[in-house]
């Protein structure tokens, strides 16, 4: 079955009506419309897997793809147009340009955390270079998964851009059939097993993984917007964000501060009871709550801690006195769990993070501008 719909992709791609940039555009035109026409299903799908409220399903997901369908309307003849290239002694008796080509047959398999605009937004990208697209979606995310089966190809070319479901015995097999490109969004073991599979054919990858994206906060900074933007970013979709502030290292002058200041934000962001918030979201099933929750086991709870386990509900919660070595720190959290970490200057920062994998994001609060010699992060979330 793998087989024939890779297949039938090849031999669309092969008719070339995907490399028409008019074709390409129509394409886009009709992924927007999808998104605009299903609006309502899509959102009672993103609330059915991740307990999104409206307003998160269209900020964090539907907005961005539909300003980059725009974006790439806007500029496709342009990006797409041939770019002259200066002669040189060898080239001087040849016509030298640059020709964008379509790569052929690419596959996007994508993650659950964000259902919608992982899956695709790079199928937006390979679309408008002129591919076709085997279009995988996570089957953890069920909803959202099963309704893309059923709208795409109702709107784009069903030969070029098939939707295939199915869990880890479905992606084996589409791993065995010969691809021109793998988008893979996930965690970094699966990403092994991807680039291993594409090894056979020499296919090149794209692979957006997950890992630790630590937080570190100067004690002469702005503790407020510090502790503000930590809030948003760390518990927006209940922690399951690719580039969450995983941990916060910071001065044990500051620390009181801090999560006196993060209580305030969250009760700002979600009332009294996040539970009883719309815009608090769930753990995405029981095997990643109980994962969470183990994480949580044996450490010292400042803020939050409660959890139920029938509705995959664990509150926003910040741990104090963490073990460098504690469970918690050992891999990405991907939940609603904040350890902060004190640490005397930002050399015993530098020298933390760098003891560990290397981080995924990095986020620094502190008035120099440049912290472990990158340019300082001062804009993470809505500056409000
Ligand atoms: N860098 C980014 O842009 C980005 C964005 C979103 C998520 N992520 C990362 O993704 C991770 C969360 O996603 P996940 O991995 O739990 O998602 P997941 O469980 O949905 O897996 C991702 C995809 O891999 C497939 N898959 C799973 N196991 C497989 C196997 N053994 N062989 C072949 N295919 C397999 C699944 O069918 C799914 O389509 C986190 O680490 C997060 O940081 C990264
Ligand atoms: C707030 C939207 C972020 C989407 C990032 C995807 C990674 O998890």
């Amino acid at each position: 079955m793998m087989k024939k719909i890779v297949d039938t992709a090849r031999q669309a791609f092969a008719t070339a009506r995907s490399r028409s940039l008019d074709f390409r555009i129509k394409q886009l035109q009709a992924m927007k419309t999808m998104i605009i026409e299903n609006d309502s299903e899509i959102r009672k799908a993103l609330k059915a897997d991740l307990h999104k409220s409206e307003c998160a399903a269209y900020s964090y997901e539907m907005m961005g793809l539909l300003a980059e369908i725009e974006l790439i309307i806007d500029n496709l003849h342009k990006w797409a147009a041939p770019q002259h290239v200066k002669k040189n002694l060898t080239t001087m008796g040849d016509d030298v340009y640059i020709n964008y080509e379509p790569l052929g047959v690419v596959l996007v398999i994508g993650a659950w955390n964000y259902p919608l605009v992982v899956v695709l937004q790079p199928v937006v990208g390979a679309i408008a270079a002129g591919n076709a697209v085997v279009i995988k979606p996570s089957e953890v995310a069920e909803h959202t998964a099963k309704l893309l089966e059923k709208i795409v190809p109702r709107y784009l070319d069903k030969e070029l851009y098939p939707v295939v479901n199915g869990g880890v015995p479905e992606t084996t097999k589409l791993l065995a059939e010969r691809f021109d490109h793998i988008f893979y969004t996930g965690n970094t073991s699966v990403g092994k097993i991807i680039m291993q599979a594409a090894a056979k054919f020499l296919t090149p990858v794209t692979l957006e993984l997950g890992g630790k994206s630590p937080c570190y906060i100067d004690k002469d900074c702005d503790i407020d917007i510090a502790s503000r933007r930590i809030t948003w970013g760390k518990f927006v979709n209940c922690g399951q964000t690719c580039i969450a502030p995983d941990y916060v290292l910071c001065d044990k002058s500051i620390q009181g501060k801090l999560i006196e200041k993060i209580k305030e934000t969250l009760k700002e962001f979600y009332g009294e009871n996040p539970k009883e918030s719309q815009d608090y979201e769930r753990i995405i099933n029981q095997r990643h709550f109980k994962r969470v929750l183990g994480l949580l086991q044996g450490e010292k709870v400042a803020i939050g801690g409660e959890h139920d386990e029938s509705s995959c509900y664990i509150a926003p919660t910040v741990l104090i006195d963490v073990k460098p070595n504690a469970k918690v720190m050992q891999e990405e959290i991907f939940g609603p769990l904040l350890p902060i970490i004190t640490v005397k200057d930002v050399d015993e920062a530098i020298q933390f993070i760098n003891q560990k994998e290397k981080p995924l994001a990095l986020y620094a609060f502190a008035n120099d501008k440049k912290v472990f010699g990158y340019p300082c992060v001062q804009n993470l979330g809505p500056d409000c």
